[in-house]
């Protein structure tokens, strides 16, 4: 890490960039294609354990890319240097403003969960960090238009890897509003809309991170050296970008052989994989933790959950999309192939985290499909649904929140907080289970609809509920 100017700025110090956009940076510069760097900072307080652990590495993180490509078993092992600077933005707050001085930064790459992507108002404070994601950018453009007297051509190009709709236009338009709320020129704000690109993308890749101690422990003394901040992840990717192929200037992702689309329409990508590949992970996962099952491919590889999954995702799911059955099947059947990858354990609980947000955008538009044209929602998804909100039998305990297994293991709930407090509110009522789950199914905070008038829903999920509490019994 040489500290010098980079043409990249990176928010988010997780796995997900790590195994993703950093690696394809990577692999460009390796190919001689890109002689830019990154500097990366971290989007909220939490994150300053490992921007430090990465910073005291130079910089430097071991990928390890494992599973199967065309059939072939592969395993890869890279050390991945993309990062010119690595800095904590509360510490230096001075630093990260400065970013924007520079005129060769042209690039914002983030990823900071659908939780990290949205606007919270906040002041403007002048000498203090912003917080919130959003805030930090429109803090970072504002400097870089008084810097450059709002130059044209010295506009930032934003690639928000966060997997919700349309991530482009929802951090521009978070921007805008904090420019409001602070009162920033007009003139700022036209600059931002005219000079600025905020693109859409769809990212696909599962990124585990750090791997079990055991595994990570073996490679360790196998390879001589240790590397806290060590990332494994499968050997597909897919990145789709709703821009002109043009942008293959700046980035030149095609032209080093990634999976990189340039797309005038990102729709069919989205749908695609969020309802296949994430709708199918928030279905399995409160099943599986409930029964005790720890990661995906343990629960692909049991019968009868495989055989649930896929009749979900092709009689239930598949039908919901308008896109022709024959590729969406092609598509899911490469997904049960990654759900198998045999080197890799992606863990339930990881995938479990804000599973209420995650329902929403995943889960509940393939069965609103059904429920809104007066039809009852297939079994598999509602059954689905039920393993949800027995996951979510939420109790406060201690200022945590917690659930039970149904064999009576405890587990935290990593959600809204908010959320959980409605779930536990609801759950300490003394009254009949039916009552509670009509309660919850009305509650549009939850699930940002009215789920209670769906035909038939409160009673099969009822059924589907005494079914998981008679295994319990
Ligand atoms: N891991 C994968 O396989 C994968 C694949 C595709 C997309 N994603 C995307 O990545 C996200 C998970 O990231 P990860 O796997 O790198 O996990 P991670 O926990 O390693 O990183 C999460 C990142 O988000 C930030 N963050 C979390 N909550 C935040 C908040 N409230 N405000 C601001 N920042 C916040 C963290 O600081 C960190 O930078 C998912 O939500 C999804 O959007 C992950
Ligand atoms: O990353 P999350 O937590 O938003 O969702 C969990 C998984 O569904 C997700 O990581 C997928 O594996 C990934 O989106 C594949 O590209």
């Amino acid at each position: 890490m040489n500290g010098s100017a980079a043409n990249i700025l990176q928010i988010g110090e997780g796995n997900f960039l790590r195994g993703f956009a950093d690696w394809m940076i990577h692999t460009c510069r390796k190919q001689g294609l890109f002689a830019g760097s990154i500097a990366v900072t971290q989007p909220r307080p939490a994150g300053q354990k490992k921007i430090a652990q990465l910073a005291a590495q130079d910089g430097l993180y071991t990928l390890v890319v494992r599973g199967l490509e065309n059939g072939e078993r592969v395993e890869r092992r890279e050390v991945i240097k993309a990062f010119s600077q690595v800095f904590d933005p509360y510490a230096e707050w001075g630093r990260f403003l400065a970013l924007a001085d520079n005129p060769e930064l042209e690039l914002v790459i983030s990823n900071t969960t659908e939780a990290g992507l949205a606007y919270r108002p906040e002041p403007l404070a002048d000498e203090t960090p912003t917080l919130s994601f959003p805030g930090k950018v429109a803090r970072l453009l504002y400097r870089r238009y008084e810097t450059f007297g709002g130059a044209p051509d010295k506009g930032l190009i934003f690639l928000p890897c966060e997997l919700i709709d349309r991530n482009g236009d929802t951090l521009r338009e978070c921007v805008l509003r904090y420019a409001a709320d602070w009162q920033l020129p007009e003139a700022f704000a036209n600059w931002v809309r005219a000079h600025n690109r905020f693109l859409n993308s769809l990212v696909d890749r599962i990124v585990t991170g750090y791997p079990d101690d055991e595994q990570a422990e073996a490679w360790f003394a196998e390879w001589g050296y240790r590397d806290e901040m060590l990332t494994a992840c499968e050997p597909y990717h897919l990145w789709a970008i709703e821009a002109e192929p043009e942008l293959e200037r700046l980035l030149p992702l095609r032209a080093a052989g990634l999976n990189v689309h340039w797309v005038d329409d990102l729709t069919p990508f989205q749908l695609r994989k969020v309802r296949l590949l994430n709708g199918a992970h928030t279905l399995m996962t409160p099943l599986g933790l409930l029964h005790g099952l720890e990661h995906v491919r343990e629960l692909m590889e049991q019968p009868a959950w495989s055989e649930f999954v896929r009749r979900t995702v092709e009689e239930e799911i598949i039908p919901s999309l308008p896109y022709p059955e024959p590729d969406m099947r092609a598509y899911a059947e490469a997904v049960y192939e990654r759900y198998l990858n045999p080197f890799i354990r992606h863990r339930l609980y990881d995938i479990a985290m804000n599973s209420l947000s995650k329902v929403r955008a995943r889960l509940l538009p393939s069965m609103a499909h059904y429920a809104e044209r007066g039809v009852q929602v297939p079994d598999g998804l509602v059954k689905g649904f039920a393993g949800l909100l027995r996951y979510y039998r939420a109790e406060e305990r201690d200022g945590k929140f917690v659930g039970r297994t149904l064999a009576g293991s405890e587990y935290e709930l990593r959600d809204d907080a908010g959320l959980l407090a409605v779930l536990a509110a609801a759950w300490s009522e003394r009254q009949p289970v039916e009552k509670t789950l009509s309660t919850l199914l009305a509650d549009t905070a939850l699930w940002g609809r009215d789920l209670s008038g769906w035909p038939g829903f409160t009673e099969r999920v009822l059924h589907y509920w005494n079914e998981l509490e008679r295994l319990n019994a």
